[in-house]
Parts: C-alpha cells; structure tokens; sequence
C-alpha cells in the first residue's frame, strides 16, 4: 500500500498560499487506518449504500438529530438517507466534493429549502428532541433559533445599529430603546465587531469591509439568542485575514452555540471544528471526531477526499 507524502501544508490541504501559511493543526499527521489511497477517481467512485461509518459517537448533549433524511428537487433527489447527531456547543464541519449535497443538508436544519419551489425534506429533523418539520412549528421562529450565516456576507442596506436590532425588533425581544442599545453592544462585542463600529453605528453597513460584513452578519445572528448557527461557507469571499478573525470568533462562538459549518477547505475544518461529517454524492459516508477523521479515516473515500486526490 503506497501513501502519498505531501511536501507541504498547502500541497496537502489545496489551500492557497496565505491559508497555507498557518500550519494545520492535524493534517500533518493523517495516517492509513482501514482505508487505502484508491486508484480511481473520486468522482467516478460508485456511490456508496448502507449507514454512514460513525468513527466515534458525539461526547455530551445532541442539540440536532437527522434520521434518514432525504431531499429531493423536484424528480431529482439531492440526498439520501443522511442520519446525523450533531452536538451542542460544538462546531461541526460538513466537508465534501462540490454538489455533495453540504448545503442541501445544511439548510434542513432551519428549514430553509422549504423557500424553494419543488424541494421536499423526507425523514426526521429533532431539535432538542422535536421535530422541527412538525406542523406546529412556525419556521420564521425557528429560522430565529437556528441562524444562518452565508457564504457572501449580505447585510441590509441599513445602518449598522438597524442591522442587528431589527431581529430582536421583529421578533418582540426588545421594547425600550436603552434595552435595545445594550442587545445591539452586546451582539456587536460577541462577534468582535464592537471596537470598530461603536463610533459609527448609526453609518451604513454597507460600507464596512467584507470581513466586517460577516461578523456583523453573524452579531446580527446573535442578537435573536439562537440555540445553532449555521455556516455555508462564511469565509469562501474573505481574505486570510478576515478568515482568521472569523475562525477565531467561531473558536469563541462555540461555548455557547451549537455551530455547523460548510467548508471547503480542509485546513478550516481541521483548525475550526471538533466533529467533521463527509459527504459523498448525497450519502454521508464517514463521521467522528474531526481528529479521527483526519488522522485515521476508516472509507477509502474519505482518505481520497481529505487528501486532495482527484485521481
Ligand atoms: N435549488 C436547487 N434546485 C435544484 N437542484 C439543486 C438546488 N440546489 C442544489 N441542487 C442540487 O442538489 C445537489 C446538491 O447540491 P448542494 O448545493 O447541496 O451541494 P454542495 O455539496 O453544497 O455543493 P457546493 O460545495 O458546490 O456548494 C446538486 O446536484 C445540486 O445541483
């Protein structure tokens, strides 16, 4: 069995070079486990069937239980069987090629594909043991209790202040204007934003950099107390240093909330998240403790897929 050595992080990890340049904590050490380096490629790997491989079941609370869930696009289904127990207070990654189906999963967790025509969920979501698909549950409060932040930062063309009291103003959290002020400082200071907008609250949002954009998305996530956040890519239109401070605030952000997060680069799934699930043409092949699956996966796939080989 040949394995492949990997001259640096940045070969290893297909990151650019600034990504590269901040060592990954454990990429460095992935060994063989069960699996082999395939000869084929991936994209041509027959999809797999049966139970997703758990390599180590989740330590404490599970904040997000999917049982077999699929989704379908109108005829054409994008997921399949997908069980997956996400825990609280931790960060979870969804890694895996592109058109996997990470999105697709990830936006079952707030109900976000019931906005698009044609998509149907099937199969079981259980937020702290309720089904969130069950038809007492308003969606517009769930989208409050479980935030989403996207890939391109999209903050309301509105002041800064509007930006993150509008959430706690629609939903009826806030009444006084001084109650207010204090849940803006506070949301704005736990996404690290603060010190750089306490002066201008009242500018557009609009005119802040990307970087700050997406923390104010995520301070405008947070004002509404939400149990889960969830991340599609929230770094992909950032530069290394605006993804480094938002690394940083998810590293923060997960004492308090359960966080799942969408990536594509190895190198932030290994620096940012304690549990990894990997995705493969729809199916969730392979899931454990993010060290696991990078140092010993236990699906050939998995291995091929972390490792950058494409065939
Ligand atoms: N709104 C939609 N309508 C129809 N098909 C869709 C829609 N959104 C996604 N799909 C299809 O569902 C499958 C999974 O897509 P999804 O975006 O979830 O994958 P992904 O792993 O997040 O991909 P990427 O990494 O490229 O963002 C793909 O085949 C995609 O074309």
């Amino acid at each position: 069995m040949k394995f492949r050595i990997f001259r640096s992080a940045e070969d290893q990890t297909g990151a650019g070079p600034a990504e590269a340049a901040e060592t990954p904590r454990i990429l460095p050490q992935i060994k063989m486990g069960k699996a082999d380096v395939s000869e084929g490629r991936l994209e041509d790997a027959e999809p797999v069937t049966g139970p997703a491989v758990v390599d180590s079941p989740p330590v404490g609370p599970i904040k997000i239980a999917a049982r077999d869930v699929g989704v379908f696009y109108g005829d054409k289904q994008a997921l399949f069987d997908v069980s997956l127990d996400i825990p609280d207070k931790t960060v979870t990654a969804l890694i895996g090629p592109s058109g996997c189906g990470k999105s697709t999963f990830l936006r079952t967790m707030n109900r976000m594909n019931d906005t698009i025509a044609g998509c149907r969920v099937t199969g079981r979501i259980a937020m702290d043991d309720e089904d969130i698909n069950d038809r007492s549950i308003d969606p517009v409060l769930l989208r409050a209790r479980v935030g989403m932040v996207f890939q391109r930062p999209n903050p309301f063309p509105k002041s800064i202040y509007e930006n993150v009291a509008y959430g706690p103003k629609i939903h009826g959290l806030v009444s006084a204007k001084s109650e207010m002020d204090g849940v803006v400082e506070s949301a704005l200071k736990r996404a690290g934003l603060w010190d750089e907008v306490a002066d201008r609250l009242q500018s557009s949002a609009m005119g802040l950099s990307g970087g700050q954009q997406q923390r104010l998305v995520i301070a405008r996530a947070i004002a509404v107390n939400p149990e889960v956040i969830l991340m599609d890519e929230p770094c992909s239109a950032l530069d290394p240093i605006a993804t480094a401070r938002i690394e940083e605030l998810i590293d923060e952000l997960r004492e308090r909330f359960c966080i799942v997060i969408v990536t594509h680069s190895m190198a932030q799934a290994a620096r940012v998240s304690q549990r990894t699930a990997f995705f493969h043409m729809g199916r969730l092949v392979e899931t454990g403790d993010t060290e696991d699956i990078f140092q010993n996966p236990r699906e050939r796939r998995t291995l091929d897929y972390i490792t950058g080989r494409f065939g």
